[in-house]
């Protein structure tokens, strides 16, 4: 059968369309789970985004080296010397002043326009574009590698790896019906069963580490490393963090929500991620936080740190997208960014212990201040609950860092107004997006609901508690990672003294509470201040127009995580795989 597009369609084979691209399926053959189009669009956004911002920092350099080699004039030869992941670039744009977000760099191939270390600067020629190298490592049916080669105006080449071969050969049906094949065919060396294509997606058939080692040398090192694996993405962490150039992008999904999101299986937690989950109703921030505990541990190890530009807590997974950069007291500082919490096992109150913190000392001649690390004192908490006396558990440690860059957000969401269209789940992105950009810094959210079942009243209308905070000074957000849920700055304390008020008017029948319930203890307590429920003006957010969208609209029967291709292995995937 062949389609309007003329594409063959051959005997046994289906046709699945996402966006512009096209992958013929056939059962078994590799994995394709259509319910992850969300996840592709956003990265789609996310990576098109970052390259964009890449591509102003190298214009912004390269305008200010033609104005400084502009006033030098003929005899502006400058020094060269190295810098950063081992450019080479004129002593003048190494000291640009670089907005605070972006630490760029230029890519390997493209390191040196003529004009940046050209004594003699031919004013006004504009620079080539960044483009990048992205290497999927897991890309099954090379979906995602083919859309992102033909939806990224930047992509110079995506290099999409997968270990099987009936992958391999889906890849190969699929990059030529999308027009992305190659001229010639050549091997890399390295691995034994390296099939590389020199055209803009190509094809490598091997394991997924042994690739990223292979890119771990500074010249190697690619722009954007994508893991979508089955299950966790752990194993492929520590080789990711390395083969990424300073400044680059690392884009992470995680499936086992049963391990990072409840605490069925902690041994199993801290094996993959070397935390442990929490038991409470915010546990999928938590999920969120550990996998950014895991990035971040993993880049330290190597000079490196995160920067987490967007970390969505969606369906049945997490995904994440992280800049990773070089520099040692950033390094330093993850200590500080790095907390375990104590969680009471009734009321939810979390209390926060950092595993470091920073002392600034100014020197007496020089009046330099370093930054000295040093331990934390704990525990910060009593032995149990203080505001309802129940057994407290320990979670963590995991990254207590923002989770999102808003401004990079709000550019996502920009440039996604701008192209609806080119988004089969725009509506939802733009939810989560929504949301995410608003969100405050601060750990965890809460629910009117779940609170309200702690102190056995009726719930207060979500604006009414987020006014009530806003009115006693805090500041409040939502948070996409559950649907009716607040962030604030307040103190659990404050939180519950809203609730006080709340009883005061609408009051619990005492009759219906038992004797030793912790409930008791919650409404035992006098607010420390007095709620006033009033319909603040900040309580609307345009987060709280939005609907969240947060789980996939109209799910198949067969929505969730995905069964692992058959051929290869015959092994079901399992939840918590
Ligand atoms: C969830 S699928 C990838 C889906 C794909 N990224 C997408 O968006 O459609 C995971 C893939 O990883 C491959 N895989 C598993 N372990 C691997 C390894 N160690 N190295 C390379 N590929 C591996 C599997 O063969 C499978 O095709
Ligand atoms: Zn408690």
């Amino acid at each position: 059968m062949t389609t309007e597009s003329g594409i063959i369609i051959p005997d046994g084979f289906t046709l699945h369309t996402e966006n512009n691209s096209h992958i013929l399926r056939s059962s078994n053959e590799a994995f394709l789970n259509p319910v992850q189009e969300f996840n592709r669009d956003t990265s789609v956004a996310c990576i098109k985004v970052w390259s964009q911002e890449m591509n102003k920092v190298r214009e912004a350099r390269w305008k200010w080296a033609q104005e400084k080699k502009g006033k030098k004039g003929s005899d502006g030869a400058t020094k060269k010397r190295k810098v950063g992941d081992g450019d080479v670039q004129s002593a003048g744009v190494s000291e640009l002043s670089e907005p605070e977000m972006h630490k760029p760099h230029l890519i390997e191939g493209e390191r040196k326009p003529k004009s940046l270390n050209s004594p003699n600067l031919n004013v006004g020629k504009v620079p080539e574009s960044y483009t990048f190298v992205l290497l999927e490592a897991l890309s099954a049916t090379g979906l995602r590698s083919i859309r992102y080669a033909k939806e990224i105006p930047l992509v110079k080449y995506v290099i999409a790896n997968d270990l099987s071969p009936s992958a391999i050969a889906a890849m190969r049906r699929n990059i030529e019906i999308n027009g992305l094949g190659s001229k010639s065919e050549t091997s890399l060396g390295g691995s034994e069963n390296v099939h590389v294509s020199l055209g803009k997606v190509r094809i490598n058939e091997g394991d997924a580490c042994t690739l990223m080692y292979s890119h771990r040398e500074e010249k190697n090192r690619v722009d954007v490393v994508d893991l979508d694996p089955y299950g966790t993405a752990s194993p492929f962490i520590d080789a990711a963090v390395q083969c990424i150039k300073d400044g680059g992008l690392l884009c992470v999904t995680c499936t086992d929500l049963s391990v990072l999101a409840t605490t069925n299986y902690p041994e199993k937690c801290f094996s993959n991620y070397g935390g442990v989950p929490v038991k409470a109703e915010y546990c999928h921030e938590a999920a969120l936080r550990l996998v950014l505990h895991t990035i971040s541990t993993s880049a330290s190890r190597y000079g490196r740190y995160i920067e987490p530009l967007l970390s969505l807590s969606i369906d049945f997974y997490v995904r994440i997208f992280v800049r990773i950069k070089s520099g040692p007291l950033e390094v330093k500082k993850a200590l500080t960014k790095t907390s375990t919490y104590h969680i009471c096992s009734t009321c939810q109150s979390f209390f926060e212990q950092p595993l470091g913190k920073i002392v600034d000392k100014r020197h007496e001649l020089s009046g330099n201040v370093n930054h000295l690390f040093k331990i934390q004192h704990g525990p910060l908490v009593t032995e149990q609950c203080p505001h309802c006396n129940s057994a407290l558990h320990v979670a963590g440690p995991m990254w207590s860092g923002p989770i999102h860059n808003t401004d990079f957000v709000a550019r996502v969401l920009e440039d996604l107004e701008l192209n609806q269209d080119k988004y089969g789940t725009a509506t939802r992105m733009k939810g989560m997006l929504t949301v995410a950009k608003e969100e405050l810094h601060t750990p965890f959210y809460f629910t009117p609901a779940k609170m309200a079942s702690f102190f056995h009243c009726t719930t207060p209308p979500l604006d009414d508690v987020a006014s009530a905070l806003l009115h006693a000074g805090h500041k409040i957000s939502r948070s996409h990672a559950c649907p009716g849920s607040l962030k604030t700055t307040a103190q659990r304390e404050d939180i519950h003294s809203v609730f006080r008020s709340w009883i005061e008017k609408n009051p619990v029948k005492m009759e219906n509470i038992s004797e030793t319930s912790p409930a008791r203890k919650l409404l035992a307590k006098p607010a420390n201040f007095k709620a006033n429920f009033e319909r603040h003006p900040d309580s609307v957010t345009q987060s709280g127009k939005v609907k969240l969208v947060r789980y996939q609209e109209n799910p198949t029967s067969h929505w969730g995580p995905g069964t692992k291709a058959v051929s290869g292995s015959s092994i079901k995937r399992k939840r918590n795989d």
